[in-house]
């Protein structure tokens, strides 16, 4: 993916003519397989300068692609009385240099933290080791199993990286699931078991934190059966996944 930033100096007087021709330039634009996503800002400090953010796949589907396509001619319709106005037109790399902020709790905080998701393992291993379709499965395991799981929830949800740095990260986490020829009914009974446990030690049940919770845990274990299957070859190497809100943050009420 690349960023292209373009950078227009309007005249006061063509500001609103200048946004609304954006504003239907960007139905072709957003209707362009090439186009990822796409932003303008205004600025507050001098209102006639803009920026225009369009992430494209590459810059090539953007000057081949884009350009020779058929939304092009009905997007530059629209904004060829400003191009003029461009101040700067440039594609940019995206750096390792990127985060998010704390203005949204992570799924760790919000779930309550290493405590929370310690008392959410041990009681759903204590069901687990109860159960008819997955206990054998667990005959076996390691005292410490209920805490280490916790440990890669915390990690997963945001929280801090103790799975990678004391226990092996994903490679290790990995190892366990490798040849056990998980079905899919136990897969969902360990599904199943977590959901229970979760109301049975009262980790937070808003629609959101659900969601987001139950996303993970249905992508968590569609993998750890794919990986446990006779044959399976999958990455060796990865780093633990970091699950975050998708489309539906926390509701917090203003007041
Ligand atoms: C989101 C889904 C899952 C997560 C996050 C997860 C997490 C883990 C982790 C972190 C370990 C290694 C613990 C350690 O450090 O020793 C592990 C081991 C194991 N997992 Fe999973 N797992 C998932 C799904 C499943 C499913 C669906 C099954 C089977 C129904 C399963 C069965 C096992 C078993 C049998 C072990 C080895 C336990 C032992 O002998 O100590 N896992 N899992």
């Amino acid at each position: 993916m690349i960023v292209e930033y373009i950078r227009y100096r309007v005249d006061q007087a063509d500001a609103s003519e200048f946004e609304a021709a954006y504003g239907r330039a960007a139905v072709p634009l957003a209707a362009a397989p090439e186009c990822v996503d796409y932003e303008l800002s205004r600025c507050v400090d001098e209102p006639g300068w803009y920026v225009l953010r369009i992430t494209w796949t590459s810059a090539d589907d953007h000057l081949q692609g884009f350009r020779n396509g058929e939304h092009f001619g009905a997007f530059f319709a629209e904004i060829r009385p400003f191009v003029q106005r461009i101040e700067e037109m440039r594609h940019y790399e995206r750096t390792a240099v990127h985060g998010t902020g704390s203005s949204v709790p992570t799924l760790y905080e919000w779930a309550g933290g290493a405590e929370a998701l310690e008392r959410l393992t041990e009681a759903f291993y204590t069901q687990v080791l109860q159960d008819d379709l997955i206990g054998p499965l667990f005959a076996g395991m390691d005292p410490g199993h209920p805490k280490y799981v916790a440990m890669w929830l915390a990690e997963v949800f945001g929280g801090p990286s103790r799975y990678s740095d004391e226990r092996g990260g994903y490679q290790h986490m990995l190892t366990q699931h490798l040849g056990k020829g998980i079905t899919e009914p136990q897969r969902r009974r360990w599904v199943s078991l977590l959901m229970d446990a979760a109301d049975q030690v009262g980790l937070p049940d808003d629609p959101e934190f659900r969601a987001a919770f139950f996303g993970y845990i249905e992508w968590g274990t569609r993998l750890a059966f794919a990986n446990s299957q006779p044959g399976a070859e999958p990455p060796t190497q990865a780093p633990v996944p970091r699950w975050g809100w998708g489309v539906a943050p926390p509701y917090i009420p203003h007041s």
